[in-house]
């Protein structure tokens, strides 16, 4: 099915498709003011129509009394005054209107953000490593907020134009019944131009997407600090700045295009609704001008004609306009619509406390979404409780996603991985991640104080500060914590104002600390050392069996002074494990690690 046939074929649905989940959504988020806006708009919404009917009686009233000089003030006064309550009532209801819907924007816009972030936290890693989920982010993020609010400000307004239009027809229809279907074919050709370029225009930001999102990444390159010394030194400004705006000058170009299109269809359907309009009017003044109706009821009718033929294109403006919002409230609900795949046990077993047999992997294969080959292939290997495992192999050889498997940041494939034979889908994923310690390879790097970036190891002890500083002292991190002004206050990172840089390996440092923070009996260390100066990597090695002493640690290291410290290395090679065993097993077996190990001491030898 071609793009545009599937437009039209939607359209129709699509008008108010989410509208109802929408309106559930605005409910959660503030019944009392929903119910508040209603309630004001409603009341507004009558007035036109009212002050229609005073008016004509006002003028009914003078023709009347044209001349008289015995005239009785009374009805005057009355009529007078009641304009001047109407009036009134109208300045005081767009006051109180516009108090209540900005308490219910705000309100509205904090719910929706809530929901949306709500979401992102609960989704896995899996979706963060998808260019298809950063698209639906991306959408959802950039009209997925602006345009449930934009629906729910048109809804509001409908509701009371519509309203209008009611008791400003009850009046017409007195006139003539078939004045309101002249009104409304008139209008139905602006409308239907709205609603075709709407979607027009929809289709186009969507295909759009990728585009929008690489110039927004562009301009991260160009603005952001992590880039902002390599930009310099590769004198990559320039260029990624034409890139950046030659994809926008593409994009409107294109806007442009349809915004041309649309103009020339509103100005045709324009004439078309002006036509009806002096048609109707010329109408009225005839039968004026006959005697058949009074110079009142002329005022009211064709006030009513003009209020209406505003109305009417008005009203099915915010029509096209609510299909036009629906379409990219869609992209928000198809945000909120996506669902993890590493679900958490519905009847959870307890995470083993001490662990007694320890870890299994059985058989266990896993393959990336949407690659072609699997990345760990087979894997069968077990861990006592209290063992550390130094994981060894080239670049890619899986060493990082088999430390996913083991944290449940994806899922096995095949086969399974289990503790004291609970396979790890059993345990409540919380009480998992709350057992395992982690420093990850690309770990992050939090722009707060030195105290959150260590306390996040283990929020239940976030006050603690005596663990928090054992937990910097373990990992070497107290030192760069002294040598701060504000000790663990402290900001890190340039984010913010007063914050400081700290350099790679000092923040490694943290982020160890971090890990060392949970007592918990599973302790992960994705390349500890890394960034680490050798005085530093020395001391780590000193304390490093005190440190993991009881504990199961699965380190990652390139060092082979580093690997040596663990009990059992596992080498990773084509997907497979290809040797198991202590230092001096594998270099008696001669094999990838032997060889890998001694290339490494021979560039030390030099
Ligand atoms: N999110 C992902 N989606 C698809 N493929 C991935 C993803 N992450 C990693 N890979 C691929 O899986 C393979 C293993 O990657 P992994 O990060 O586990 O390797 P590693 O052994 O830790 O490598 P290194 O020593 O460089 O850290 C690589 O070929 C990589 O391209």
């Amino acid at each position: 099915m071609s793009l545009r046939s599937l437009t039209s074929s939607r359209r129709i649905r699509d008008i108010f498709g989410n509208t109802t989940q929408l309106l559930r959504l605005v409910w959660q988020a503030t019944p009392l003011y929903l119910v508040l806006s209603l309630i004001v708009t409603g009341v507004k919404a009558l007035l036109p129509a009212l002050m229609l009917v005073v008016n004509k009686a006002i003028v009914d009233l003078v023709i009347a009394n044209w001349g008289n000089s015995d005239l009785d003030w009374q009805p005057f006064i009355d009529l007078v005054v009641m304009r001047f309550a109407l009036s009134l009532l109208g300045g005081i209801l767009n006051q109180v209107n516009l108090y209540v819907s900005q308490i219910f924007n705000d309100k509205f816009v904090l719910y929706a953000n809530y929901v949306l972030l709500e979401k992102a936290i609960q989704l896995d890693l899996a979706h963060f490593e998808s260019a298809e989920f950063y698209d639906t982010l991306s959408r959802a993020q950039s009209s997925g907020i602006s345009y449930p609010q934009k629906v729910v400000k048109t809804i509001t307004a409908l509701f009371g134009q519509a309203l209008t239009l009611v008791s400003l027809l009850g009046l017409l229809i007195q006139f003539n019944w078939t004045i309101v279907p002249l009104l409304f074919f008139t209008s139905l050709p602006s409308f239907w131009t709205s609603v075709i370029y709407s979607g027009r225009r929809y289709w186009m930001m969507r295909r759009e997407t990728q585009a929008g999102r690489l110039s927004d990444y562009l301009k991260q390159v160009l603005t952001q600090q992590s880039f902002a010394k390599e930009v310099r030194l590769f004198n990559l400004g320039e260029h990624l700045l034409r890139e950046w705006r030659g994809i926008r000058q593409d994009f409107n170009s294109k806007s442009a295009v349809i915004a041309e299109r649309y103009a020339k269809m509103r100005g045709i359907s324009g004439v078309l609704v002006s036509i009806g309009f002096y048609f109707a009017y010329g109408w009225t003044l005839v039968r004026t001008v006959a005697g058949q109706i009074s110079v009142g009821d002329f005022t009211m009718y064709t006030g009513a004609f003009s209020q209406s033929q505003e109305l009417l294109p008005a009203i099915l403006q915010n029509i096209a306009q609510i299909y036009e919002s629906n379409l990219y409230v869609s992209q928000f609900f198809e945000f909120l619509s996506l669902k993890p795949q590493v679900i958490d046990a519905v009847y959870a077993e307890p995470f083993p406390q001490p662990i007694r047999k320890g870890l299994v992997l059985q058989d266990v294969t896993f393959t990336y979404p949407g690659a072609s080959k699997p990345t760990l292939c087979n894997l069968n290997l077990q861990i006592k409780p209290g063992e550390s495992i130094a994981l060894v192999g080239l670049n890619g050889a899986g060493k990082t996603t088999l430390l996913k498997l083991i944290t449940r940041l994806y899922d096995v494939e095949s086969g399974m991985i289990t503790i004291d034979d609970i396979p790890l889908q059993n345990i409540s994923l919380p009480e998992l991640r709350n057992n395992i310690g982690v420093l990850n390879q690309d770990f992050a790097r939090y722009q707060l104080s030195a105290k959150d970036n260590i306390s996040f190891g283990n929020l239940t002890k976030r006050d603690n500060l005596a663990l928090i500083e054992e937990a910097a002292i373990n990992a070497g991190a107290n030192r760069v914590i002294e040598t701060l002004e504000e000790g663990y206050q402290a900001i890190l990172g340039k984010m913010f104002k007063g914050g400081v840089e700290l350099s790679g390996g000092q923040w490694q440092k943290i982020g160890m600390a971090r890990a060392f923070m949970s007592n918990a009996p599973i302790l992960i260390l994705d390349e500890p050392t890394a960034a680490l100066d050798a005085i530093a990597e020395y001391e780590l090695f000193e304390k490093f069996r005190a440190l993991t002493a009881g504990k199961m640690t699965f380190f990652v290291s390139h060092r082979f002074s580093t690997v040596q410290l663990a009990d059992r290395i596992v080498v990773l090679e084509n997907s497979r494990i290809v040797e198991v065993g202590s230092h001096q097993e594998l270099m008696s077996n001669k094999g990838l690690y032997a060889q890998m190990f001694g290339l490494q001491a021979s560039s030390y030898n030099l």
